[in-house]
């Protein structure tokens, strides 16, 4: 098993609500509802939960292919989701101190860096970082001084002039009017000298901004379910390879080849493959492409989508494998999103139950299956079907889920709690002491 350390994604309140209509016929689709969870580098953590209830919505937020609507998400530490709403209530409550609110602003700014605005984007990020404003400041000051001493040699150049046309066979008042006119030469001078260096430092940073945002983001790659859809097919695999090697503005064909290959290879390819088109080649293999062309970014953190549904059950635990492979060998975090719960009892370290754009409950892959707490994990891992059909005949009926069977809450609603270490329940305090009392009559 992967070492596993420390938090590579933090997800908190993440929401993304789709509407769709106008006034009264607008309506509101809350796919993804606050939720909140941590990824640790290494692991498998899966997100599970019948069709519809956000899972998808969940991956494509966290990777920015949509605009969530609220929520903070932060990638090896930086922050690349930022809630400026939800920072601006909490500052006039008195929540959050000044400096938090504007670095939250700065987030924002830095988010958008990935979007095609990017350049416009990181030229409104650089006119505001601390840094940049100090030296701007510090050329400004020299542009200033310059611009005074400017006008006092003009001055003084009219003065000369004057006094040497008075007394024209005078040389040393001709040879003043050279000096006057050499200084204010070369103070201009010095006001345009820092006028450029304002635009250069501008330019870095703006090169810097952009470049770090680059570089984070390109760590976060996602395989998608249907490995036909996702594959354009009028490019070779060489081409989709490398597609995401060239906007990150690798130039070098050789190294292109290379890498290619080289992800082929790591996949279960070979580099004749590469030549081909996507028609060409089984689901399963499509399949392998759409991770070689994850993997050429050389990410830290996967978000795999579904990524076996689509396919044949044979060639299923092959493409399973691989992604275990990649974890073991390259330490890749992945987010499993995944409906099929045999899978995910084989395949994950924690798991993450979601109903309804919620989640309800969050543990190690072991508590999940062998002690579900929430009724709605319980009624979906009873939906698992048993390999033994004398047991599947016996088992009777499965228990569905009935939420509003299942809990009272009308004296007080529900929150995230955890009731053991590194097991959280969403409950309310009455459900808790249930919850806690069933965790120690189980340890008994
Ligand atoms: N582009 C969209 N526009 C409007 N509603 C959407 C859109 N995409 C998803 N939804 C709705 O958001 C909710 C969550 O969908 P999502 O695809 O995230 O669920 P899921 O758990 O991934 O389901 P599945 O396992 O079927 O992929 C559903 O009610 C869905 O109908």
């Amino acid at each position: 098993m992967a070492k596993i350390g420390d938090e590579i994604l933090r997800v908190e309140h993440l929401k993304h609500y789709f509407t769709s209509g106008r006034g009264k016929k607008k309506i509101v689709v809350k796919a993804v509802d606050d939720i909140s969870f941590s990824v640790y580098k290494g692991e498998v953590f899966s997100l599970v939960g019948e069709s519809g209830c956000g899972k998808t919505t969940t991956g494509r937020a966290i990777i920015k292919l949509y605009n969530a609507t609220g929520g903070n998400v932060f990638f090896h530490g930086q922050r690349i989701i930022a809630d400026v709403r939800e920072a601006k209530k909490m500052l006039k409550a008195g929540e959050i101190s000044r400096e938090d609110y504007k670095q939250v602003i700065y987030d924002k700014k830095f988010e958008r860096v990935v979007t095609p605005e990017m350049k416009k984007e990181a030229k409104a990020l650089t006119e505001d970082s601390p840094d940049v404003q100090e030296r701007l400041k510090e050329f400004n000051d020299k542009i200033d001084d310059a611009k005074k001493r400017v006008g006092e040699a003009e001055l003084e150049l009219q003065r000369v002039t004057a006094e040497a046309q008075a007394d024209p066979t005078n040389k040393e008042l001709k040879e003043e009017v050279k000096k006057a006119k050499n200084n204010l030469v070369s103070t201009k001078k010095e006001v345009r000298l820092n006028e450029i260096r304002i635009k250069r430092v501008k330019h870095i940073e703006r090169r810097r901004i952009l470049r770090r945002n680059k570089d984070l983001m390109r760590r976060m790659q996602m395989i998608f379910q249907d490995p036909i859809a996702s594959l354009n097919p009028r490019m070779t695999v060489k081409e989709i390879i490398a597609e995401g090697l060239r906007i990150n503005g690798e130039k070098d064909e050789a190294e292109i080849d290379r890498r290619v290959k080289e992800s082929l290879k790591i996949v279960g390819l070979v580099p004749e493959h590469a030549a081909r088109y996507p028609h060409e080649f089984s689901g399963g293999q499509r399949q392998r492409i759409g991770i070689a062309r994850a993997l050429v970014a050389n990410p830290s953190f996967i978000i795999a989508d579904e990524p076996i549904s689509a396919l044949d059950v044979s060639i299923r635990a092959q493409v399973i494998n691989l992604l275990n492979d990649l974890r073991e060998n390259f330490g890749v975090t992945i987010l499993f999103i995944a409906h099929d719960l045999s899978v995910v009892k084989y395949f994950s370290d924690r798991v993450a139950v979601m109903y309804f754009g919620k989640i309800v409950e969050i543990g190690d892959k072991d508590k999940i299956f062998d002690n579900p707490l929430h009724p709605y994990t319980l009624s979906l891992i009873d939906s698992i079907p048993h390999p033994d059909p004398l047991y599947e005949q016996a088992r009777g009926e499965i228990k569905r889920y009935n939420p509003m069977k299942q809990h009272d809450y009308s004296v007080e609603g529900p929150t995230l709690r955890e009731v053991e270490p590194g097991h959280v329940v969403l409950c309310n305090t009455k459900e808790f002491e249930e919850y806690q009392a069933r965790i120690k009559a189980n340890k008994k």
